[in-house]
């Protein structure tokens, strides 16, 4: 063995002693927090507050076991030797030594001291001397790759760790994302520890990792500023089902916090819109001016008739004439409540005119103006009093005649209500939207059954801010709920501060920590309340009116101005991060610019980031793929590939019937990974057949080894190897079908392939 080798030995045996040393920690840790979660299940009984309690712990615990079973695979993976002689270990989780001086083991990746492993170069080192990358395989380690970061090695590389860079792009895909943890690129580190605050947009060529740096930047937001974000959660909005299944698991410190991953059709509580609409019409339904139309429909419910109305309230007939209606109307409007508030003052006002005549008939002194009359002559005309006339009122207000009427002129509307009588009258709609042409209105129309797609719920949430809910109920229960709390706390105060005098007895100095001392019982039944709020994402999907403390939007080029108007409501701090590729818009509501999003709500207050290499597609599938980009607009760059594969694409056209041997031909060239065939919608029923064997449908498995997929489904998504299937047949099936072939044709992280159908 050579002197070099025998070193590089006994550095592995050193790296192997470390990282089997954090592994008996791993262990102890996960063994200690299923202990806790193991007599937290053996508990029972108790009052409703400690059974909440220990809800919440049970949960804790059971997320911890989690996260330590989940950081298990590359637990440690980096190590940076500094200049000053120190060194430190970098890794998945932050690992502390419990014995001596709690001394840092293992730094988290998201910590400041594990920052210079990502973005410390030969020309500014960062006090870094050497980064060394440690591959393991299980726990045992099979490499190690080291960079020595002096001048002499400066612009040799932009590339942070690029033997284990590359040994991770060229990897096996599995049908799920994996995080980028050991090999994040200082472009991408910038964006992901960017500060907290304002809206960062973060614009990017297919596969320059905006996703993975999207649900990175979530997991260190939550990591750096855990206090501020925990309670109030972080929202990741993304395009579809299968995207969210698809990113779901990538980071386990995601699944632990606050974070809730939604599409837009997620987005209004109740409802999980998935109702699928020509695209011509979500872009109708994507317009800013449906927010005028949404108002329009509201005031057109509020109806002044135009004949007096015969109210039958046995035993009289009431007459409710138009010009009443228009003045309880009036006053309605004029008391700056939204509708279902202000529904209250309408009824009073047209509960005057009626209580009026019923007191006009029933009130009347027949001897009011007789001279002779005794005691009341000269007093009013009518003998009723205050009193009476609320009794009259409050009678009125019960009669079901009376209350239909209500309904008709000003009824009280759920904004799923508003919407689906707006979309099912071509009449309701010629009034609400005189502003839209005959064909878009077109459009709108369609029977109020099949459910809600996703571009109503911005327009749902809309009217929800329009109509607007009268929570007195809610809030009267949100308030007992506190006071519950409150009550709770205080007899925990009490409990120990009894206990303290007791046990400071033999020695009253001792300065004993105690809840008490930090906490008043108001403090403390916040507490309680976010113990109960472990999980803010659950609550959030419950509440319209969640603030979110930051929001991730990825494809947010796909959003429509309605849906940022949502998404702003959601997040008032506008604390934003928003990942996105113009060139590869496909909604036809998407915007020209991103200044065109962010104008309305902060201005040009809006900092933005560029992602500039393509991390998974090779420079010859790049190729192919920039053609077809120059195409939709000359003057965008293409990301920069970082490797070759050495394969050139394949362009053929043929019978359908050969396609099915080529993808065999693709699957066993590739030995192993996932494929995908990306079609136009109108083949997918014919491939499908001609492809038995692959996952298709609305909800496809993509762990399966072949799916077939429109192009709208693969968005956001890769696969080893692509076919894509008529490339002009999806080029001509939408006003954005230039991009959707851009899109597809940089799917693929090996392989590709065309196949134009004969
Ligand atoms: N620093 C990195 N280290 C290892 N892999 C990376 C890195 N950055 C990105 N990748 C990988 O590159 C691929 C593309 O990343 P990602 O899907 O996040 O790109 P994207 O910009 O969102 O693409 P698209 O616009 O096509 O949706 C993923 O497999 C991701 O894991």
């Amino acid at each position: 063995m050579s002197s070099l080798s025998r070193l590089a030995a006994a550095e592995l045996a050193a790296e192997q002693g470390t990282v089997t040393m954090l592994y008996g920690r791993l262990d102890r840790l996960r063994e200690q927090a299923a202990q806790r979660l193991a007599g937290l299940l053996r508990e029972s009984g108790g009052t409703p507050q400690a059974r909440s309690h220990r809800d919440a712990a049970t949960a804790l615990y059971a997320e911890r076991v989690a996260r330590y079973d989940a950081v298990e695979p590359g637990l440690c993976f980096g190590r940076l030797d500094l200049r000053d002689g120190g060194h430190r270990h970098i890794g998945r989780i932050g690992i502390f030594d419990d014995e001596g001086d709690f001394e840092p083991l293992l730094v988290d990746w998201r910590a400041p001291a594990a920052r210079p492993f990502y973005v410390a170069t030969a020309a500014h080192p960062d006090g870094v001397a050497q980064r060394r990358h440690i591959r393991t395989r299980g726990r045992t380690v099979i490499g190690l790759d080291d960079e020595v970061l002096d001048l002499a090695a400066a612009d040799a590389t932009s590339l942070t760790g690029e033997a284990a860079l590359l040994a991770a792009l060229t990897a096996k895909r599995t049908g799920r994302m994996q995080d980028i943890v050991e090999t994040i690129q200082a472009e991408q580190d910038r964006v992901i520890r960017a500060e907290l605050g304002g809206v960062l947009v973060v614009q990017g060529g297919p596969g320059t990792g905006k996703t993975a740096v999207a649900l990175h930047r979530a997991a260190y937001l939550l990591y750096t500023y855990r206090e501020q974000l925990s309670a109030r959660g972080v929202l990741i909005v993304g395009p579809n089902a299968a995207f969210l299944r698809y990113i779901s698991q990538v980071l386990p410190s995601l699944a632990e916090t606050g974070v809730l991953l939604a599409t837009l059709g997620d987005l209004y509580p109740g409802i999980t819109a998935r109702r699928a609409e020509p695209a011509a019409a979500a872009e109708v339904k994507g317009r800013t001016l449906m927010t005028d139309v949404i108002a329009a429909a509201v005031r057109d419910r509020q109806r002044v008739p135009e004949d007096a109305i015969r109210i039958d309230v046995d035993p009289e007939v009431l007459l409710l004439r138009p010009d009443a209606v228009e003045a309880a109307r009036n006053r309605a409007r004029r008391s700056g409540r939204l509708h279902n508030l202000a529904r209250a003052v309408f009824v009073d006002g047209v509960l005057d005119s009626l209580a009026e005549q019923v007191a006009e008939r029933v009130g009347q002194d027949p001897f009011w103006d007789d001279p002779l009359g005794g005691d009341d002559a000269l007093a009013s005309p009518n003998l009723l009093d205050a009193a009476d006339l609320a009794d009259i009122r409050a009678d009125l207000a019960a009669e079901p005649a009376v209350r239909a009427v209500f309904d008709e002129l000003w009824p009280a509307l759920t904004p799923e209500a508003l919407l689906a009588d707006l979309f099912a009258s071509a009449d309701a709609l010629a009034s609400a939207a005189p502003q839209l042409s005959a064909v878009d209105r077109e459009l709108l129309l369609r029977d109020p059954a099949g459910g809600w797609a996703p571009a109503d719920v911005p327009l749902l949430d809309e009217a929800a801010e329009l109509l607007g809910e009268d929570d007195s109920a809610a809030r009267a229960r949100a308030a007992a709920l506190h006071q519950a709390s409150l009550e709770y706390a205080q007899g925990v105060l009490d409990i120990t501060a009894g206990s303290m005098s007791f046990d400071l007895e033999d020695d009253p100095e001792a300065a004993v920590p105690n809840v008490a001392n930090v906490m008043d019982a108001d403090a403390l039944a916040a507490r309680h309340d976010t113990g109960e709020r472990l999980g803010a994402a659950a609550r959030a999907a419950a509440d319209r009116r969640w603030a979110f403390g930051h929001v991730i939007v990825d494809e947010a080029q796909e959003l429509s101005p309605m849906a940022w108007r949502l998404l702003m409501r959601r997040c008032p701090s506008r604390s934003m991060t928003v990942v996105g590729d113009l060139a590869q818009t496909a909604a036809l509501s998407g915007p020209a610019s991103w200044g065109d999003i962010f104008a309305p709500f902060v201005a040009d207050r809006w900092r933005a980031a560029e992602l500039t290499v393509s991390y998974r597609t090779p420079a010859e599938i790049m190729d192919v793929a920039a053609r077809v980009l120059a195409g939709i607009d000359p003057s965008i760059v293409p990301p920069r590939p970082v490797r070759h594969s050495g394969v050139e694409p394949w362009d053929t056209t043929g019978r359908l019937d050969r396609l099915p041997g080529l993808v065999a031909e693709l699957v066993s060239e590739l030995d192993g990974g996932t494929f995908a065939v990306l079609a136009p919608a109108g083949l997918v029923p014919a491939l499908s057949s001609a492809l038995p064997g692959a996952a298709v449908g609305e909800q496809p498995d993509l762990e399966r080894q072949v799916v077939l997929l429109t192009v709208a489904q693969a968005k956001g998504l890769e696969f080893d190897g692509v076919v894509v299937v008529d490339p002009d047949g999806i080029v001509g099936e939408s006003p954005r079908g230039a991009s959707d072939l851009y899109v597809a044709l940089t799917r693929p992280t090996q392989r590709l392939g065309v196949f134009r159908p004969a």
